[in-house]
């Protein structure tokens, strides 16, 4: 039985508190009910989506009947009508498209240049050094994607090609979580930087169009007009690293604060990759390193919200939507049900050695589900796994202060607030 309820509290002191603090926001809504109603508008009614079955409902079975709505349009002013953010049949011939760029085969190639870049960033390291590594990570992600999709070596550009990825997400994540549309053409701060971080981002797409790359020959060989190439360019620049990258800060982090993980994760390394070059084969092999990143992405997934809108009358679990209503699903929130998971703020990579058969299909989606699921979601295993198990084979990531608490940080994907500074040990 679902449980349909209004979220106690003024229309008022609900926004405030979203504004605050989303996260802790959404999580205490599932107290309330199943779909938390936030507020009476029959009209535009907004909901928090708790339960498995609805999930099911809203992202695959009648997934029809929903679009991804406002954020995608946000989206839309730096990627275009690329995978991401397109709807319908555009869509569909899109992501199958692109697909051929993820089949294993390209994934063998890709991991073999994850492998060769870590490597030489841990190269670059020395024992005892602080690492910035929420930004390490930012770059190093970054230089993969666009080596293994685009075909190029971004060496010295990376930093600003990085800072106007993080600026055209910074402007989208503010806009699509304000209540007050502020339109481009006014001349605020925020819409300048903007402006000329996209218009970076336009050139660097300019540049990668001819490129015979995994990404780009299937492009080129469907005869994609020039202006989707550059959206697909961009949408893989904006969907591709940063979600990576901040899934590997909290990596460390939770490693660092838990040395029993990282040391069963030194005896694997050791013991599956010794003094082999790491390659895409280790990655079946590493089931505790796999482990790891599956209960980092329980914890702290990246893609906080996954939001969607009706754009039909929809009836859920017996409860008709009538009105233009927006749709909050949470794997945050979701993934810290304790009666799905036990001690659900517990860090017990174990939990996934015994999982599948206890847990309800879709309460766990760090990658969503249905027909918009993560085009990238082996590609980012595969090389959160590569990732993490270079650097715990050569040594290990302490905390610069130990008494350091990271606190997330929502903006398009869930970051640590402020950064993460690492001592590199070997
Ligand atoms: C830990 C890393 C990642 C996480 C947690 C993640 C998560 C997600 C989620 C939850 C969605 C669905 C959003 C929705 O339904 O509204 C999504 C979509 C997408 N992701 Fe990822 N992603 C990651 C890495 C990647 C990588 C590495 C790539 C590309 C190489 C990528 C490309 C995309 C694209 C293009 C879409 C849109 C798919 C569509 O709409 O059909 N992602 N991602």
């Amino acid at each position: 039985m679902v449980r349909l309820a209004q979220m106690p509290g003024s229309r008022l002191q609900n926004y405030l508190w979203f504004q605050r603090d989303p996260l802790g926001f959404i999580t205490a809504s599932r107290d309330s009910g199943d779909m938390v109603s936030l507020y009476n508008s029959k009209r535009r009614p907004t909901y928090i989506i708790h339960h498995p079955e609805l999930i099911q409902q809203i992202l695959v079975t009648k997934e029809s009947s929903f679009v991804k709505g406002r954020s995608s349009a946000i989206l839309q002013r730096t990627v275009g009508q690329g995978v991401l953010t397109s709807e319908g049949q555009s869509h569909e011939r899109q992501k199958r498209t692109m697909m051929s760029a993820f089949t294993k085969p390209n994934l063998e190639t890709y991991a073999r240049d994850v492998a060769a870049y870590t490597h030489t960033m841990i190269d670059g390291w020395s024992s005892g050094q602080q690492l910035s590594i929420a930004h390490d990570m930012m770059l190093l992600t970054l230089r993969i994607i666009c080596q293994t999709m685009l075909g190029v070596d971004l060496q010295a550009e990376a930093e600003k090609i990085g800072r106007s990825v993080e600026q055209c997400i910074q402007y989208s994540a503010d806009r699509i979580y304000s209540p007050v549309p502020i339109p481009l053409g006014l001349p605020t701060r925020m819409n300048r930087t903007f402006k000329v971080s996209r218009a970076v981002l336009d050139r660097f797409a300019q540049q990668m169009k001819g490129n015979r790359a995994p990404l780009l020959s299937p492009l080129l060989a469907n005869a994609c007009p020039d202006e989707e190439m550059r959206d697909q360019i961009l949408t893989i620049l904006i969907a591709g690293h940063e979600t990576t990258a901040n899934l590997l800060g909290w990596v460390f982090y939770l490693v660092a604060r838990h040395p029993e993980v990282g040391a069963k994760l030194t005896q694997e390394v050791t013991e599956v990759v010794g003094e082999e070059e790491l390659t895409y084969e280790h990655v079946a092999k590493l089931p505790y390193a796999q482990a790891v990143i599956q209960e980092t992405l329980r914890l702290y997934p990246p893609a906080w919200a996954i939001l969607r809108e009706n754009i039909e009358p929809v009836e859920l679990s017996g409860h008709q939507v009538d009105g233009h209503g927006t749709y909050i699903i949470s794997p945050y929130a979701l993934h810290r049900n304790p009666e799905v998971f036990p001690a659900p703020e517990e860090f017990q990579p174990e939990r996934f050695f015994r999982r599948e058969q206890e847990w309800p299909r879709f309460s766990y989606l760090p990658f969503g589900a249905g027909s918009r699921a993560c085009i990238g979601s082996q590609y980012a295993m595969m090389e959160a796994t590569l990732i993490l198990a270079s650097i715990w084979r050569r040594g290990a990531l302490r905390l610069a202060d130990e008494s350091f608490t990271a606190v997330p940080e929502p903006s398009i994907s869930l970051r640590i607030k402020g950064g993460l500074e690492m001592i590199w040990h070997t």
